[in-house]
């Protein structure tokens, strides 16, 4: 299949997701209080709005299973709330209603199937509040693999120094990145083996999201010499995809032992890095599993790779 359709809808989408977020961080006052979430909760329903109402129109019996839902908007003290979202959503699709944008919203509570799409509407919520990497992500998933990912970040550099990349990777295809504001796309590829300088590895922003002192040590074990390079949400992947990074581990955090990873936390940037030539698994070496519900309840941690590295670093990981 050659998912042309899928991959043309999610690309749209994407985009117009991306710019909402850009015009609601835009208006954030630089000194607004820490813990005003009220930004990123505009951005993240709004978002998911746009992206539900993409794929409902083209693909009418698809179910989607977005992170967020409609229920705490549809609260009468939210109304200002709901009101704000719609504004956003109308500078994009004019005349859209309250009543419109919170039944797009809901459109994404479905359920796992086996043909079903995948969304984050803001990965990386706190990196988004910061000022400093976010991603919108989109994936379509069937029996329990991901066919098709893109993957908007728009706050971060791309190879011609522009701000703003979007990645795309559809399953047999190959991955491309091109600058979200338009232009030519260009394959993707991860680290060769010679391409030394690129020895890095990715993590986390947030420490609580991982446990920084065995990826440290785990990188090390595999020739890994400099500092981690720390970003948030699934741009981690893109960085891996375009040879920027070698290795991006996620173990599971000391402080959540019991943690599972959420599909729409990495359906998108997982296919980017395969169909860029490398490797995705749990820490255990078994691929993750996008069949078994909302969270990857067989698998722990991700690793991500250039593929070369893999099965030393999952080697490392079995004796440690
Ligand atoms: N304990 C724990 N362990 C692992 N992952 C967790 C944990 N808690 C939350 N999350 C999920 O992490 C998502 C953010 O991704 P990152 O950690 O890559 O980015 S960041 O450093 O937090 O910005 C974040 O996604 P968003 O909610 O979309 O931001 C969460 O789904
Ligand atoms: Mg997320
Ligand atoms: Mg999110
Ligand atoms: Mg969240």
């Amino acid at each position: 299949m050659s998912y042309s359709t899928e991959t043309q809808v999610a690309i749209a989408a994407a985009i117009q997701a991306a710019q909402l977020c850009q015009a609601v961080r835009r208006a954030i006052p630089e000194a607004m209080e820490k813990t005003d979430k009220s930004p990123v909760t505009v951005a993240d329903y709004g978002s998911q709005a746009i992206i539900c109402r993409a794929i409902a129109q083209s693909f009418p019996s698809d179910a989607i299973v977005g992170e967020e839902d409609a229920a705490e908007l549809r609260r009468p003290e939210m109304a200002d709330t709901l009101q704000k979202i719609t504004s956003y959503v109308g500078a994009l699709i004019p005349d859209a209603t309250p009543e419109q944008v919170a039944g797009w919203i809901d459109r994404g509570n479905g359920t796992v199937a086996p043909r079903y799409w995948t969304l984050d509407p803001i990965d990386g919520t706190k990196g988004f509040l910061r000022q400093d990497q976010y991603a919108v992500a989109i994936a379509l998933v069937e029996q329990g693999e991901v066919k098709v990912g893109v993957l908007a970040c728009p706050a971060l550099p791309g190879p011609g120094g522009e701000t703003g990349v979007l990645y795309v990777a559809v399953r047999g295809q190959g991955a491309t990145q091109v600058p979200l504001k338009g232009g030519n796309p260009t394959p993707l590829k991860v680290v060769s083996s010679e391409d030394v300088a690129h020895f890095r590895f990715v993590e986390s922003v947030e420490s609580s999201h991982g446990d920084r002192s065995r990826q440290e040590a785990v990188a090390q074990a595999v020739g890994i010499t400099t500092e981690s390079m720390r970003i948030d949400s699934q741009a981690k992947y893109g960085i891996v995809a375009s040879g920027q990074a070698v290795l991006y581990l996620r173990l599971p955090s000391p402080k959540s032992p019991d943690y599972r990873e959420n599909i729409w936390d990495h359906a998108a940037g997982a296919i980017v890095v395969e169909e860029a030539g490398g490797k995705v698994t749990d820490m255990y070496g078994k691929p993750l599993d996008f069949g078994t519900g909302t969270k990857m309840v067989d698998n722990r941690g991700v690793v991500v790779s250039n593929g070369a590295i893999h099965d030393q670093v999952i080697g490392v990981l079995a004796q440690s």
